[in-house]
């Protein structure tokens, strides 16, 4: 028998499903999963949420008319299956590397993407704007039809997608919101509204007969939902896996509803692959893994990674102080909580994805006579910055904030950067910033973060693995504001803030070859400066260069406006600071997108040179 053409084979676009019948369209979903499955295990990323969404993706784009029709993925983490159904498929192994597909949705990469993502809880502004746009006859690539929102149960718990809500409870415009409830955040999903969404299809047989399904004018015998008091229409529950159900009630919703409708979809993350099924949270990113055992390929650890020292950290002292408390926007094993809250459940705290709630929650915590951790990764920070200044810094409350993922990550790209935390910390009065060197320094730095009552006081350290440097048994408490020379030399002087040392280090190995010693020094401080020795490095050098794994407005600034003040330059200095180029720097590894922001071993050695003006000696 001649073996069957995949009909999956025939999608280039999502039009191309148009012409399949339901029960191709069913078959096209599982030979989509089984492709979703392989890319993933030959990219590695994010592949539970993706599986979740297989049939649901082939539903919406059966049904709508993309790109016409916007269809909104939250997060864009769950979006593979959306890539390859909409003219990516080719290039799907490229997924999450450098000059490759985007992890997540982008709009320069496709017309299919009509809003970028990675961050949570955007979906339904972004489809509430173009809802609007449309009505007032705006214009825009693809033409402007109807809008989806797809929205995690996880990113539905921030406050973003209430105030969406609400504002779209009262303009009424026609769009869709589909929840995707597959009971998983990162982590097993935490707070009341998980509590409350289980209510809604608790008891409720999903697979029950067609006659059953929910439709538009089915309503619920159990009265209304929170989503019809914010004026929705509230759909469901529905088996998001059965697309005998689900394509029948979408064409039913694009035909009729008038105002904004909440399909509410119940899933599984990880369907349909056993190890995910098994493990939703290990699954939810992965490295590359091997299809039949679905053991993952991890490089071999030379050192324990920066999230691991401060988690070991913070236990040591939180077993010494009853106080200590931690705080997680729904990612405690990214932020090694995990080992916290084992260890004292009643004082840690998965807040949901609610980085504003968090920052304030601590900063309360704080003015209750607790001293709370609140480890948040730099990029998502970026969402709670107002609640770092008007709930913590301008009332000097000794909030410690604990910054991962700082500078480059990597595979998830510009979205996920920590470039702009020295910045936006370092500016603000009263607040102390610290960033680690390596994990001896971070254990110093979590300890010195534990004894500092009078303030605000944050450290930053970055995703991976770290230098390998011995442990002290205990962290020490830093002398706040005061940093240290590394290394002795002359002429030039090379002040690193955070993990740039190691490269410092080495692009001095190599200068030294060419019979150039610089000084080298470890800031340890964005805020306060350590005036003191900056000065002396400066008043002893005819070079300083600062480094730091930040852009522009972070340490090198501050550096350069004490150098200003102090008139330092009017005696000859000449000072570089290299930091992050004003540019967002796609995914690649992070050393490659080090080289593209020039600051690895070989660009700092270039950048004394040319400084010296092809004068090494
Ligand atoms: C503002 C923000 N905080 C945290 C994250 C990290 N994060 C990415 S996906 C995710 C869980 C999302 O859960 P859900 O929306 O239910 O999607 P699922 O993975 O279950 O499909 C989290 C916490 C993020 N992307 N954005
Ligand atoms: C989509 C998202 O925001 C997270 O899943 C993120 O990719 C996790 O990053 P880490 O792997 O650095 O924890
Ligand atoms: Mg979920």
């Amino acid at each position: 028998m001649k073996p069957q053409t995949p009909l999956l084979d025939q999608v280039t676009l999502p039009e191309d499903l148009k012409r399949f019948s339901d029960p191709e369209l069913a078959q096209i979903a599982d030979e989509l999963r089984v492709e979703t499955i392989s890319v993933v295990s030959e990219t590695g990323g994010h592949l539970g949420a993706g599986l979740g969404v297989v049939e649901l993706t082939v539903a919406l784009h059966a049904v709508f008319e993309a790109p016409r029709d916007k269809i909104i993925w939250d997060v864009g983490h769950q979006s593979y299956p959306h890539k390859i159904l909409t003219g990516r498929r080719a290039r799907m192994r490229s997924l999450r590397q450098q000059d490759g597909l985007s992890g997540f949705t982008k709009r320069s990469e496709s017309l299919f993407d009509p809003f970028g993502a990675a961050h949570s809880s955007t979906s339904i502004s972004a489809a509430l704007g173009f809802a609007v746009a449309r009505d007032l006859g705006g214009v825009c690539e693809g033409g402007l039809g109807d809008v989806v929102a797809v929205i995690g149960d996880g990113a539905i718990t921030a406050g973003m997608a209430y105030e969406a809500m609400n504002n779209a409870g009262h303009l009424k415009k026609r769009l869709f919101v589909v929840l995707n409830d597959n009971d998983m955040s990162i982590a097993p999903p935490v707070g009341a509204m998980r509590e409350y969404l289980a209510g809604l299809y608790e008891g409720d047989t999903l697979q029950g007969a067609a006659a059953q399904a929910p439709s538009l004018d089915a309503g619920r015998a159990a009265g209304g939902t929170v989503f019809e008091n914010l004026g929705f229409t509230y759909v469901g529950p529905i088996d998001g896996h059965n697309l005998a159900q689900m394509l029948p009630l979408l064409r039913e919703l694009k035909e009729r509803a008038t105002g904004p409708v909440l399909l509410h979809v119940v899933t599984q993350k990880g369907k349909g692959y056993k190890p995910a099924e098994a493990a939703p949270d290990k699954a939810h990113a992965t490295a590359k893994f091997d299809v039949s055992t679905g053991k993952q390929h991890k490089a071999q650890a030379n050192a324990p990674s920066y999230t691991a020292v401060f988690a070991q950290a913070l236990l040591q002292e939180a077993e010494a102080d009853s106080r200590i408390c931690a705080v997680t926007a729904a990612m405690p094993d990214g932020t090694g909580l995990n080992l916290f809250a084992e260890r004292f459940p009643s004082r840690c705290f998965d807040v949901a994805i609610a980085e504003q709630h968090g920052v304030t929650f601590a900063a309360a915590l704080a003015a209750g006579g607790m001293k709370p951790f609140c480890a948040i990764y730099s990029t998502f920070l970026q969402r709670g910055y107002d609640q770092v200044v008007h709930d913590v810094a301008i009332q000097r409350l000794p909030v410690r904030f604990a910054i991962d993922r700082a500078g480059l990550v990597g595979a998830d790209g510009a979205t996920h950067a920590g470039s702009f935390d020295i910045a936006f910390m370092a500016n603000l009065p009263g607040m102390v910033v610290m960033a680690a060197a390596d994990e001896a320094e971070l254990k110093h730095m979590v300890a010195t973060a534990a004894a500092y009552d009078e303030g605000p006081i944050a450290f930053r350290y970055p995703r991976g693995e770290a230098v390998g440097v011995e442990l002290p048994e205990r962290g020490r408490v830093l002398e706040i504001g005061k940093g240290r020379v590394v290394q002795a030399g002359a002429r030039v002087a090379l002040l690193s803030l955070g993990t740039r040392l190691e490269e410092v280090r080495r692009a001095a190995e190599r200068l030294a070859a060419r019979g150039i010693r610089p000084t080298i020094a470890d800031a340890r401080f964005a805020k306060p400066l350590d005036r003191e020795m900056i000065l002396d490095l400066a008043a002893r050098h005819e070079v300083l260069i600062t480094l730091e794994e930040g852009a522009v407005g972070g340490f090198g600034s501050h550096v350069a406006q004490l150098l200003a003040e102090e008139g330092v330059f009017d005696q000859g200095l000449t000072y570089r600071s290299m930091v992050l180029p004003d540019v967002f720097i796609d995914q690649a590894s992070p050393k490659a997108m080090y080289d593209v922001a020039a600051m690895n071993a070989e660009q700092i050695e270039a950048k004394v040179l040319d400084v010296l003006g092809g004068d090494p000696v």
